[in-house]
């Protein structure tokens, strides 16, 4: 948010109980440290894990540091009800939540576009004034994303579903890999790595959340687990009808997710680009988009150890993707299509 608030030219203030991610959040042109005597803020923005906002919530508003806060944590409910229990000012704190995130914490992960064109859950209580709803809506505008505004429970039922569940079940499934014979994992393809991303998360970060909001994921769990049930006994049945059954409810399950909200692969053109797998490659790659005058968005690497190629995707704009496909293959590489 840091980020995004400062390219608008915003002016931010950061403070954390870790000196070291302040001075690299600094660093990397997130804002300037928090002083004492430095004035109240328009909005002050929590983020800490969900079991510390409240805490860090009552702080913020002794020590005066804003005029409204707000806070990004996964789960709504447990903040807001420890947040009462504590005796904040609930006129003034707008409960939020972000639907944007990575499989990386910390601020050399951070990104000033992630949030555009993500949904922003806030949940505002009787007691919110309507001015402070105003500027915390302002500030998730200000970062791209669209607000949706939400009661607290109805909101961590429906992050159970969409968000805290398929990562429980994206962590069951790459746990099978823990032990998974070499052979295997050098079958892998794009599927398990779509599957597995978010399992590469820190768990310390998310046995916050799924504890913080433990009934409603349980749920979902519990769920999945029956439809997995049900499926394994149908295979070892034979009975195929049951099986593709759960297919077609995934299929028309997956359909139902709105395509607009954060479609990144909308924003940016992919050009997939064969690398050999040799020391240097990757500069030449990056020094070749360079020259075509051709600003590299996004990069994925897919390479499998062992492997003479890999291959490399670098998101662009759609005007340049040709541009910079072009140059490659003036220059001899490889690209795909
Ligand atoms: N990472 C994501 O993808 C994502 C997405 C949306 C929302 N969130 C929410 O954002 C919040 C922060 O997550 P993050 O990924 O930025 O993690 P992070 O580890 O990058 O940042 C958390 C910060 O909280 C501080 N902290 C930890 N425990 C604390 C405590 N007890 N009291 C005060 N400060 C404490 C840490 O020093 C750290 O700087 C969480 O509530 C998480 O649910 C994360
Ligand atoms: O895509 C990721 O890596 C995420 O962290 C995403 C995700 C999500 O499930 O949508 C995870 C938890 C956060 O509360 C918000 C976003």
């Amino acid at each position: 948010m840091a980020l995004a608030l400062r390219e608008r030219g915003d002016e931010v203030r950061l403070t954390d109980r870790d000196p070291v991610s302040v001075r690299m959040a600094t660093e990397l042109g997130a804002g300037v440290p928090l002083e004492d005597g430095d004035g109240p803020a328009d909005v002050a923005v929590i983020a800490v894990p969900p079991a510390a906002v409240a805490a860090t919530l009552l702080d913020a508003q002794k020590r005066g540091l804003a005029r409204v806060y707000t806070d990004v944590a996964s789960v709504k409910s447990r903040p807001l009800r420890e947040a009462a229990e504590l005796g904040c000012d609930l006129t003034c704190y707008v409960a939020g939540h972000p639907l944007a995130g990575r499989e990386r914490s910390g601020p050399a992960a951070a990104r000033g576009d992630l949030f555009v064109g993500r949904p922003w859950a806030l949940c505002p209580t009787p007691k919110t004034l309507p001015e402070a709803v105003e500027a915390v809506t302002a500030l998730a505008e200000a970062c791209g994303a669209q607000t949706v505004v939400v009661g607290a429970e109805e909101h961590d039922r429906a992050v159970a579903l969409v968000s805290h569940g398929p990562h429980v079940a994206a962590a069951a499934v790459a746990a099978r890999l823990e032990a998974a014979p070499e052979v295997a994992l050098g079958l892998a393809g794009q599927g398990v790595r779509d599957v597995t991303r978010i399992a590469a998360s820190d768990p310390s970060l998310w046995i916050g959340i799924l504890s913080s909001n433990a009934e409603p994921v349980a749920d979902v769990i519990d769920a999945v687990a029956a439809d997995l049930a049900a499926t394994a006994a149908a295979l070892r049945a034979g009975a195929e009808t049951d099986v593709t059954e759960l297919l077609r409810r995934g299929g028309t399950g997956r359909r139902r997710l709105p395509g607009k909200h954060g479609d990144r692969a909308g924003t940016y053109a992919v050009v997939s680009v064969l690398i050999p797998d040799r020391p240097g490659e990757l500069a030449l790659l990056f020094q070749a988009a360079g020259v075509a005058g051709v600003n590299i968005e996004d990069v994925t690497i897919e390479h499998s150890p062992g492997r003479p190629v890999g291959v490399v995707e670098l998101s662009v704009t759609p005007a340049a993707a040709q541009r910079l496909a072009d140059e490659l293959r003036a220059r001899g590489w490889s690209v795909p299509g």
